[in-house]
């Protein structure tokens, strides 16, 4: 189990400046076609922590993330980003989009995807610099997909894609990434390669992510923080508060007993048992950061992986690969007009 060794938000460094949260929303809410599907009176997403945008089809999860993009606008209410409104920050935040959002046919090589996350800071007509090229270099080497690097896009897996999307974020160098099931069609070691490498982001890179994810088990095992929604909040805060038996039943509406009883034993007794019977989680543990980390090698080049990823870079970026990522927020995936009257109660705070 690594063990985050940062100040976190629930027990800050003395004298230490906080870092704006990742993401406040306040009294926002959000639908399509005059019809609200998600209703968020209060929400913050700490910054430097991997946190996980949890709860059934249709709770809302996409949608939180494109309004707080600004790819979907809101009925009502305020978001910022990094502590900043959204129009401040495009260039420190990157986007990596549901992997069906994005065109898989558009003739461009993987290289030249991942170049576009370049794009933020140089501009569609500049050439790219040394520093940029590092950092394509990097982000490819870092996401496995270098030696595909002059493949067209469409002649890659949708792993292999989804990787590749991943790396324009990375490319990006954003203090914010925000993706969107970036794990569908990824295989497991993979998955956890990918998944180490975001936690690297977080605790050694002191960058945020904020992940749409299905998995609970992942969830609890590599995420600090979670946000579990059914077209409201229902739970936010650190990972093991947040699914609890309670939470999840009122999320997916039936019992869920497995990982209820894990999560009920981590934020009750912080005392899960080890291999020699001791007892070695505080009350410390439980509150600030991840509860436990993949073991896997953090090396996502290794061969047999074959992940994904897909990625937009500015927060404005629409889900095409090709997207401007200067684009504004008017280049909204879809037009939908968000809807105007409100669902559900207010979310129970865990953090
Ligand atoms: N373009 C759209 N037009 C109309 N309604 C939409 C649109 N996109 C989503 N919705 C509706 O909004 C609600 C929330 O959808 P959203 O995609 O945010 O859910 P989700 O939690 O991401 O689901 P999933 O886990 O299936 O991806 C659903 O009821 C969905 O039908």
């Amino acid at each position: 189990m690594i063990r985050r060794a940062a100040a976190t938000p629930d027990s800050p460094t003395p004298g230490a400046t906080e870092p704006a949260p990742a993401l406040v929303a306040t009294g926002l809410t959000v639908g399509y076609r005059g019809r609200t599907v998600l209703t968020v009176p209060e929400l913050v997403v700490p910054a430097g922590r991997l946190t996980a945008v949890v709860g059934p089809n249709g709770a809302g999860k996409s949608t939180l993330i494109k309004a707080a993009l600004g790819l979907l606008p809101s009925t009502g209410g305020a978001i910022r980003l990094l502590g900043e409104p959204l129009a401040r920050v495009r260039r420190r935040v990157a986007y990596v989009p549901q992997r069906d959002a994005v065109a898989q046919d558009f003739p461009v090589t993987a290289v030249q995807v991942v170049e576009m996350g370049r794009y933020p800071h140089r501009g569609w007509f500049r050439r790219l610099t040394r520093e940029d090229d590092r950092a394509v270099s990097e982000a490819m080497l870092r996401t496995g997909v270098t030696d595909s690097a002059d493949t067209p896009l469409d002649e890659l897996s949708g792993g292999q894609r989804q990787r590749v999307f991943l790396a324009r974020a990375l490319a990006q160098q954003a203090d914010l990434l925000v993706l969107d099931e970036p794990f569908a069609a990824v295989d497991t070691s993979t998955e956890t390669r990918l998944l180490t490498l975001l936690v690297e982001l977080c605790e050694q890179e002191g960058r945020s992510v904020l992940m749409v994810h299905h998995d609970l088990r992942t969830v609890q095992d590599h995420f600090d923080h979670a946000v579990l929604l059914s077209g409201r909040v229902i739970a936010d805060g650190p990972v093991s508060r947040v699914l609890r038996p309670e939470h999840l039943e009122a999320a997916y509406g039936i019992p869920m007993p497995s990982r209820a009883d894990s999560a009920d034993r981590d934020a009750h007794s912080a005392t899960p048992p080890t291999a020699d019977g001791t007892d070695r989680t505080t009350e410390a543990d439980v509150e600030g950061r991840a509860p436990a980390r993949g073991s896997a090698a953090s090396d996502p080049t290794a061969p047999g992986s074959s992940a994904s990823g897909s990625s937009a870079s500015d927060s404005s970026a629409s889900d095409s690969p090709a997207s401007d990522s200067r684009a504004s927020d008017s280049n909204a995936p879809d037009s939908d007009t968000p809807g105007s009257d409100s669902a559900g109660s207010g979310p129970e705070r865990t953090g």
